[in-house]
């Protein structure tokens, strides 16, 4: 297949963006850090080289070899990827005067060109950048300009390749989208098929082919990747996959039943397996958060790994691993980057455990699992979850959990969720939750002292999860629900809501 894109990470905020703008005109694509260029490049119909934090004369800059690649086949480098041709093929990039962050317009487009092809001249470009392109890389000509930026854009004579110094993947370049699309379908030729229903397709035929008649475990959740994946591989191998449902004894209020009565419609084959108590058991006492989240990782694998004795030839264990969990970044500062949280599904499988692994949704951003469930006709309802985390409750009860902990903030939990479903409010958040802190608090009751807990209600607005900001929730519904929680939840005089955004906060508290 030559209808795949590559494209090289230098290290910039937005390079995931740029991955999402190409599949947004259904082409699939590859994100590689600039220093692991793969051998063979022959899926290749293109490549896109990103921005970076870094100066194209600083000595740590990343200096790719790119002779496999440039003159060889369509290549468009976004800002320091057009600054690095031009720095070693005989041009000049230097400090700007001004540093260009933000709106400009270009001034001049060449006529007659392909790239600009319906884009016009006063078009917004979103500039981002404190070198500027001084001299052109020998054999370029200058495709347009903005007021403040000469060499806005430029095309290296007899070669597919194109540098821009603005970055048509942010949404405040309006004509972005129609940029890549003319570099990656009219200059490259790249067909836009990699439509929800073909990757279904694919992914289905693929499967049947590496598993044959192996039986594989699923972990199901409820939650939306696992309940893709475990549509995806029902249609591959029927009957021969095996979805566990694990009751961690800290799922939400009437969770594990609710879950199971759902999924019973869906012809799927799902077992629920009450764990709670070994899940309770090994976290009793434990105060740390990274401690009880390994805890919970080593338990779950525990769990599957019995469940995965009691079915006979099972070969395999199915993840619903997405592509934000896999894709290798680029570091500004080069060393590894430090572990916030350990996700309790990350990390690899135990040697004791013989299974093999099957993600199938491994190239996918959420959204995209969210639409590959809508060709499959899963309900808006099952894709419209809020994420919940594996470890559940457990990072949202700070310090150590016992059952009764686990009783109150279930309660907690449903009246506020309810609530934002009976006003309405459920869908515009994109994930919400309650905290249970390790704080008492004096207040008083029917002219009674209490001494009681204090829960902290957050809802967030996210795409990926990856940032996220507070939701503005109208006062009166947190006036109600405030009042339901301390009415309805013994143990409970007291209730906060959550004004951080991530960073620096997260979106749970451990
Ligand atoms: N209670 C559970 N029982 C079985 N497997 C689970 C459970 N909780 C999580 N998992 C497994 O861990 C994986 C990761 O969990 P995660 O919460 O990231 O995804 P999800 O639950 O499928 O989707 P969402 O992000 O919408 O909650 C799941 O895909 C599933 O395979
Ligand atoms: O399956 C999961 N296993 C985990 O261990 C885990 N930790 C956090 N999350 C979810 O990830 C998103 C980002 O969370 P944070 O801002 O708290 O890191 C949010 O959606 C969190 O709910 C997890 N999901
Ligand atoms: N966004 C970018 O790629 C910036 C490139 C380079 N660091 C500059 O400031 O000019
Ligand atoms: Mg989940």
């Amino acid at each position: 297949m030559q209808n795949n894109v590559l494209i090289l990470d230098f290290g910039s905020q937005y390079t995931q963006l740029i991955a999402r703008r190409v599949r947004e005109l259904n082409i699939f694509c590859e994100i590689k850090p600039y220093n692991k260029v793969p051998k063979d490049l022959s899926s290749f119909g293109a490549v896109i080289l990103s921005g970076s934090p870094f100066s194209v004369r600083a000595d740590d800059a990343p200096h790719p070899d790119l002779s496999g690649i440039r003159g060889k086949m369509p290549l468009l480098a976004v800002c320091y990827g057009a600054q690095y041709l031009a720095h070693f093929h005989g041009g000049n990039v230097a400090p700007s005067n001004t540093r260009e962050y933000g709106r400009a317009n270009l001034s001049y487009i060449k006529g007659e060109e392909a790239f600009f092809h319906s884009i016009s001249e006063g078009s917004q470009v979103w500039m981002s950048h404190s070198d500027t392109i001084q001299k052109l890389p020998e054999n370029a000509v200058v495709l347009a300009s903005t007021n403040d930026v000469e060499n806005a854009a430029y095309k290296i004579k007899n070669e597919n390749t194109y540098g821009i110094q603005f970055h048509p993947e942010v949404y405040h370049t309006t004509d972005g989208k129609t940029l890549l699309e003319n570099f990656l379908v009219n200059i490259a030729g790249l067909k836009q098929t990699w439509t929800p229903d073909a990757f279904v397709e694919t992914t289905v035929a693929e499967l049947k082919k590496k598993i044959g008649t192996d039986k594989v475990i699923l972990g199901l959740s409820g939650g939306v990747d696992s309940t893709v994946a475990a549509v995806l591989l029902h249609k591959a191998i029927g009957k021969h996959l095996h979805c566990i449902f694990v009751n961690n004894g800290l799922l939400r209020k009437n969770e594990f039943e609710d879950v199971l009565k759902q999924y019973e419609g869906m012809g799927l084959n799902v077992k629920g397996v009450d764990a709670s108590a070994r899940f309770l058991d090994a976290l009793a006492g434990e105060s740390d958060p990274e401690k009880k989240r390994k805890i919970i990782g080593r338990v779950f694998v525990e769990v599957f790994d019995d469940e995965s004795h009691l079915v006979e030839d099972a070969k395999w264990l199915a993840q619903g691993t997405i592509y934000p969990d896999v894709i290798e970044s680029v570091s500004a500062t080069g060393g590894p980057s430090a572990t916030i949280k350990s996700h309790h599904n990350v990390g690899g499988l135990p040697d004791f455990m013989k299974l093999k692994v099957v993600e199938p949704l491994k190239m996918l951003f959420k959204d995209e699992v969210r639409r590959v469930g809508a060709s499959m006709a899963i309900s808006d309802d099952r894709l419209g979850r809020h994420p919940f985390p594996g470890p559940g409750l457990a990072i949202r009860i700070l310090g150590d959990i016992t059952r009764e902990k686990v009783a109150i903030l279930q309660e907690v939990d449903a009246i506020f969720i309810d609530g934002l479903r009976d006003w309405g409010l459920y869908d515009s958040v994109w994930q919400a939750g309650a905290m249970l802190l390790p704080v008492n608090s004096v207040g008083v009751m029917g002219d009674e002292r209490t001494y009681e807990k204090c829960v902290a209600l957050r809802a967030v607005e996210s795409t990926d999860g990856m940032t996220a900001d507070w939701v503005n929730l109208p006062y009166e519904f947190l006036q109600k629900t405030s009042n339901d929680i301390i009415n309805k939840v013994p143990g409970v005089n007291r209730v906060v809501y959550d004004i951080s955004s991530k960073p620096p906060a997260t979106i749970e508290w451990e």
